[in-house]
Formats: structure tokens, C-alpha cells, sequence
């Protein structure tokens, strides 16, 4: 990711892009991400076919400030209209693109990393495991077997690098079992932590009612309230995955969680919550909020400090 944003004789590489699922669904949301100061960009999740997604309200920012819920259902325009975008980017922008893919079944996620292996692009293929592959499964994420077996599909079908979106693990256990598994496969270059919490649930305490329609309430969890988990998880990561890189994703609402995700060990850092919350602006605030925090800490690079979360 070299956009360098040069500030204060500092050329730091830019780090930041969007949340898969925020400000990439549609080309004018897509275009928005290309204006703006974000270092790359990422589509949202793909699926075979065209979804509308589950009924609104199915997103909200939460009264508390903490964060969010989102109970979206793959709202996108189906892979061919991400593939078609895939093949009229300007790849000369030098903002790297990256396509997510969450196909309803492994056979889905097969079609899709056919058609654009076959396309010869520049982008960076990315599968989201958050999806089950059957539904009324776990997400693949959570089953470990079956992210083996589809990663053993997956893998030399892509064959060039490409990463994998997980969700949270809370279970030192499932971080060695999954690490296990993804160092299996040299093509998987990266992961990114975390997808939001799964399964949340908020309430009104006027109306005494969910929050959003869909899934009775439930919902994925994101911003400051899922920081310290994403920081887990990336760190978890980034100790077990040597040779990979990890992209950091959740709570990051200003220049200080960045820091943060990259002290974890985090390569590059997406922002969801705030960016939805605040729109595409968020990428020059923040840009500028960690090249202060790195001259008040005397860091030239973000390389002195990448991964380098002190233990007691
Ligand atoms: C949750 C799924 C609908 C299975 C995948 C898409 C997705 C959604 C969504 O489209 O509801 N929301 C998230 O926070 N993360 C996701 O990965």
C-alpha cells in the first residue's frame, strides 16, 4: 500500500481504507473511496447473484456512542458488476484494489475465483469466512474443518496471493488451530481482523425493542466497543502467522486506534463504524492524527513500531 501522504517530511505509507461493507457497495460509493485520502479500497462482500439484503432498519450507529449493529444480509450487486468494476480501474492510481468475496457456498466461492483468476486483474482477491457455507451452519470461520477444506479448493485456484477476512476468536485454542491451518498455504498472504462480534443485541430502554428488523435484533457488533478484541486478534495473528501480514480492522475511531492496530502488528487498517458515521473525510483526519502521534514519538517509520506491543 504506497500512497505515501507526505506530512512534516515524513513519507508514510497509506495505511488506511474502508471496511469491507462500508462506502464500497455501489460505483458512486466505490468512486467516493477513490477520492478520497484512503491509502487502497475494498468492494463489498460478493455473492453470485444480485441481493437486496434484509429489510431496514438493518444498520445502526448505538445510542451509547460505542459502536454499531448491523444485521445487513449481503446487500451487493453480484460479482459480475465487482468484476466489471475490477476491470475498468485505473490501476495506474497506485491505490491498490481489493475484491471481497462471500459466496453463498463453497461452490459459489469457486465460480467467482474462476471468473476473476480468468480476468488476469491486478486486484487482490479477498474471501470472507464469515459466511456460513451452508446456511444454518456456523460461518466458516467458526468451523474449523471446513475452512481447511475450502482453503484446500481455494487456495491453488487463486494461486496468486490473496488474504481471507475472519471473524473474532476469544479462544487462545482456535487461534493456534486456525494459525495451523492458514500456514498450511503460501498464497494466503494476509488475514484481516475482525469481521464485527457476532450475534449482538440492542435494545431501546424507551420502546423496550430491538434495535434493527432483521434476526430479531441480532447483529454484528463493530467500533470502539470491539477495539480490544481486534487488537487481539491481530496480535494473536501476527505472532502465528510469520511471513504473512495482518490488516487490521475494528474500533478505530481516530489516529490513536491506528497506532494501536499497528503496534499489534497490523500492516494496513480499515475503518467501518467511523467511516459510516462520518463519511470519507475520516481518511485526512486520521491520516494527519497518526503522523502527529508518530512526531510526538519521535517514529520516522511505521516500521520502528509495527508489531511491537511491549509485554510486562
Ligand atoms: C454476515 C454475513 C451476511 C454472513 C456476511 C456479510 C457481512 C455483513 C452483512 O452483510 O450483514 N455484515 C458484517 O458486519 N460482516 C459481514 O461479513
Amino acid at each position: 500500500v504506497d500512497l505515501s501522504t507526505k506530512v512534516a517530511g515524513l513519507s508514510l505509507p497509506n495505511l488506511l481504507f474502508n471496511a469491507s461493507g462500508v462506502c464500497c457497495q455501489t460505483e458512486t460509493d466505490l468512486k467516493l473511496m477513490i477520492e478520497s485520502e484512503s491509502g487502497s479500497l475494498i468492494t463489498k462482500s460478493a455473492t453470485y447473484e444480485y441481493r437486496e439484503g434484509n429489510p431496514s432498519p438493518r444498520y445502526l450507529p448505538l445510542p451509547s456512542g460505542l459502536g454499531s449493529i448491523n444485521s445487513m444480509g449481503l446487500p451487493n450487486e453480484g460479482y459480475e458488476y465487482y468484476l466489471n468494476f475490477a476491470k475498468n480501474y485505473d490501476y495506474s492510481s497506485k491505490k491498490p484494489l481489493f475484491i471481497s468475496l462471500s459466496g453463498l457456498s463453497l461452490a459459489d466461492n469457486v465460480k467467482m475465483c474462476e471468473a476473476f483468476v480468468a480476468a488476469e486483474l491486478p486486484c487482490v482477491l479477498e474471501v470472507n469466512f464469515s459466511c456460513p457455507n451452508v446456511p444454518g451452519k456456523p460461518q466458516l470461520g467458526y468451523d474449523m474443518e471446513a475452512m481447511e477444506s475450502a482453503l484446500n479448493v481455494l487456495a491453488p485456484l487463486i494461486k496468486k496471493p490473496f488474504g481471507v477476512k475472519l471473524p473474532p476468536y476469544f479462544d487462545i485454542a482456535h487461534f493456534d488451530t486456525a494459525a495451523t491451518i492458514f500456514n498450511k498455504f503460501d498464497n494466503l498472504v494476509y488475514v484481516t481482523c475482525i469481521n464485527s462480534v457476532g450475534n449482538g443485541l440492542a435494545i431501546d430502554f424507551e420502546t423496550e425493542s430491538a434495535l434493527i428488523k432483521p434476526k430479531d435484533g441480532f447483529g454484528g457488533l463493530g467500533g470502539l466497543m470491539v477495539l480490544n478484541t481486534a487488537l487481539a486478534n491481530v496480535n494473536a495473528f501476527y505472532r502465528r502467522l510469520p511471513g504473512k501480514q495482518v490488516i487490521g480492522v475494528g474500533g478505530v475511531t481516530s489516529g490513536k486506534e491506528v497506532f494501536l492496530h499497528v503496534l499489534a502488528g497490523a500492516s494496513a487498517v480499515q475503518i467501518g463504524t467511523t467511516l459510516k458515521e462520518e463519511g470519507p473525510t475520516v481518511f485526512a483526519r486520521i491520516n494527519k492524527e497518526l503522523t502527529d502521534i508518530m512526531i510526538a514519538k519521535g517514529y520516522k517509520s511505521l516500521d520502528e513500531f509495527r508489531g511491537k506491543v511491549k509485554t510486562l
